[in-house]
C-alpha cells in the first residue's frame, strides 16, 4: 500500500506540490488526476525517493523508498518512458535492469510477452521506438521484479485506443491480483475506466478525492433534450444549476427533479441519467480550471 502524508515540496518561493494526503489501498487502482504543471510528476518523484520532499512524507509497504530492500522488487516505477537509453534494444535495456534488480533472463522475455512486444521489436534500438512501444518498454521495466506496487507516471500517453485498452487489463488484473497501482495522468476518461478511487489535483493542491462511483455521483446529472436551451431556462428559472457539454446538458441536481421540471413544460428528454461521466469531466475540468497552471499563461 501507498501513503503520502502532507506532502510538500518548494523549489525557492514556489510550492510545487502543496501538503497532499491519500492512501492507495492493495488490490486497487488510484488515478492521480491533474492538469499539466499540476504537481503530479513531483509528487511521484518524491514518493519514490528520486527528490528529496520540503515536509511531509510518503511511504510504500510501511517504508520511505530509500529505506525499502531492493525497491525493484517490491515497487515497479515508470515515469518518464522516454528515459531509456536511445543506443540500446529494448531486450538490453530489460536485461541491464534486470541485473540490478536480480531477476533471470527468463524474466525479461516472461515481461516482453505480457507487454506484447514482439521478438522482432525487442531487438530494436529504443530511439527507433514509437512512443507506444516506449510505453511498452517501460510497463515491462517496471514489471521485471514481480512487484506488489506499481507506480506510473502517463502510462497511457503515446498509446493507441488499442493499447490504452491494453494497459487497462494490465493494471486491471495487477490490482485484482492483491497489487497496488497509482497512475497519473491528466486526462479523466483514460483512468475514468481502470480507477477505483480518484485522486485530483490542481497547482500542486488535492481539489477532490474518493471512491469514483461517490465523484461520479457528485458529478451531477446528465441530460439530453430535443430543445436543450428551453430546458436550461426552466431549470434556471427554478434555481438548478446547469451548465453545457458538447452533447448536451450537466445539472447539479437530481434526475427526478430535472424529469418533473421537462414533463410539466413538455420539453422531450433523450436522455436522463445521474453520475454520468460528463458531469466529473465538468466538475474536474471546473476544479482545475481555477489552478491551472498553463492557464496562467493564457
Ligand atoms: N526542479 C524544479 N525546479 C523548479 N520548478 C519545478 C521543478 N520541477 C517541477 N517544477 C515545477 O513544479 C510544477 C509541477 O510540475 P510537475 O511536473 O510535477 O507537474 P505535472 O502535474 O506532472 O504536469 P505534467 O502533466 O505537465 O507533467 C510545474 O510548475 C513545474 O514547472
Amino acid at each position: 500500500m501507498i501513503t503520502v502524508e502532507n506532502l510538500t515540496k518548494r523549489y525557492g518561493g514556489f510550492t510545487a506540490v502543496d501538503d497532499i494526503s491519500f492512501q492507495v489501498r492493495p488490490g486497487s487502482v488510484v488515478g492521480f488526476l491533474g492538469p499539466n504543471g499540476a504537481g503530479k510528476s513531483t509528487a511521484m518523484r518524491m514518493m519514490t525517493g528520486l527528490t528529496p520532499a520540503t515536509s511531509g512524507r510518503a511511504t510504500i509497504l510501511g517504508r520511505t523508498y530509500r529505506e525499502l530492500h531492493n525497491p525493484g522488487r517490491q515497487v515497479g516505477v515508470m515515469l518518464d518512458a522516454s528515459a531509456q537509453h536511445p543506443g540500446r534494444t529494448g531486450r538490453e535495456v530489460l536485461r541491464v535492469a534486470a541485473v540490478s534488480v536480480g531477476v533471470g533472463k527468463a524474466r525479461v522475455e516472461e515481461v516482453l510477452t505480457l507487454v506484447g512486444l514482439t521478438d522482432k521489436e525487442a531487438g530494436r534500438r529504443v530511439r527507433n521506438y514509437s512512443l507506444g512501444m516506449r510505453q511498452r518498454l517501460g510497463i515491462a521495466a517496471a514489471l521485471l521484479g514481480e512487484p506488489q506496487v506499481l507506480v506510473l507516471d502517463e502510462p497511457a500517453n503515446g498509446l493507441d485506443p488499442q493499447g490504452i485498452h491494453w494497459m487497462r487489463g494490465l493494471l486491471r488484473r495487477f490490482a485484482d491480483g492483491g497489487g497496488t497501482v497509482l497512475l497519473s495522468s491528466h486526462l479523466l476518461h483514460e483512468v475514468q475506466i481502470v480507477a477505483d478511487d480518484l485522486v485530483m489535483i490542481g497547482r500542486g493542491r488535492i481539489v477532490a478525492m474518493g471512491s469514483k462511483e461517490e465523484l461520479l455521483a457528485r458529478g451531477g446529472t446528465t441530460v439530453q433534450s430535443t430543445d436543450d436551451a428551453r430546458l436550461t431556462r426552466l431549470l434556471e428559472a427554478a434555481g438548478v444549476p446547469v451548465s453545457r457539454t458538447g452533447s448536451g446538458l450537466v445539472v447539479d441536481g437530481e434526475a427526478r427533479v430535472v424529469g418533473e421540471i421537462a414533463a410539466r413544460e413538455s420539453v422531450v428528454l433523450l436522455e436522463l441519467r445521474s453520475g454520468g461521466s460528463e458531469g466529473l469531466e465538468e466538475m474536474f475540468l471546473g476544479l482545475t480550471a481555477a489552478t491551472s497552471r498553463e492557464g496562467d499563461a493564457a
